[in-house]
């Protein structure tokens, strides 16, 4: 099965997502406030453009119960994913509203260009295949840290970890059900080439996620920020 080959195929990429020091951060209940800044600055940033690239799947679906699927699933963006970056900001001591205004990092800038490359080939397995690390990644994280003793009582990301770890229909867990099924079906009808193009897309995706931990930890932003945030202001 297709989603069983992307699963394979990008599984190293995941183990090194798990041995982010990032990652193991959360596990271990330490993680420094600058890089959840960071982070959190960057993902709301990553999420409304996430939100727009859902909004673009809706005209090329043929039924009214895909389409729900992806309405649901801006919904639940627009008012749930919100609390993963509470937990964040109540960690780091900062207001949330104070991390809304920030502009792509490089590779916020890259992944996120990379899912408009997808959307722009027009096909959904594409876009499903470039979307699809986001909530499989983070739904893998939650069920690695919980496996391994992490998920305890005393660790201050256990509401993150738990948000992620839930496979209720409309949150992450359930979402990539979904969309491995979907992807499964669609797969009948590709070609091996339209096969492969899909593929490149889910795994540079999942290496995206690897390098939006990375930027984080080590605030990677543009070398010359003065001069691109100040660029930004102008348009
Ligand atoms: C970059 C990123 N990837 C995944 C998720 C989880 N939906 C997220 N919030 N941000």
């Amino acid at each position: 099965m297709f989603s069983h080959q992307l699963v394979k195929e990008a599984n190293p990429i995941l183990e090194a997502i798990f041995d982010h020091p990032f990652v193991k951060g959360i596990g271990d209940g330490h993680v420094d406030d600058a890089a959840l800044k960071f982070y959190v600055q960057q993902d709301f940033q990553y999420l409304s453009e996430f939100i727009k690239i859902y909004a673009s799947i809706i005209p090329i679906l043929k039924d009214r119960e895909n389409m729900k699927f992806f309405a649901e699933n801006i919904d639940f963006i627009l008012n749930s994913e919100i609390h993963p970056h509470h937990v964040f900001c109540d960690i780091a001591n900062v207001t949330y509203e104070s991390l809304q205004h920030a502009t792509p990092s490089p590779k916020a800038y890259l992944y996120q260009s990379h899912m408009y490359r997808a959307v722009r080939t027009g096909s959904l397995a594409n876009i499903i295949c470039a979307l699809l690390p986001c909530p499989w990644t983070y739904n893998e994280i939650a069920k690695q840290l919980t496996a391994t003793g992490k998920n305890t009582a005393d660790n201050p990301f256990k509401s993150w970890i738990d948000f992620y770890l839930t496979d209720d229909e409309d949150a992450d867990g359930g979402l990539t059900q979904k969309l491995f099924k979907m992807l499964n079906e669609l797969s009948k009808d590709m070609s091996e080439e339209e096969i492969n193009e899909a593929k490149g897309f889910f795994l540079k995706s999942t290496e995206l996620e690897w390098e939006f931990w990375e930027q984080a930890f080590y605030q990677q932003d543009w070398r010359f920020t003065e001069i691109i945030h100040g660029g930004d202001n102008h348009e």
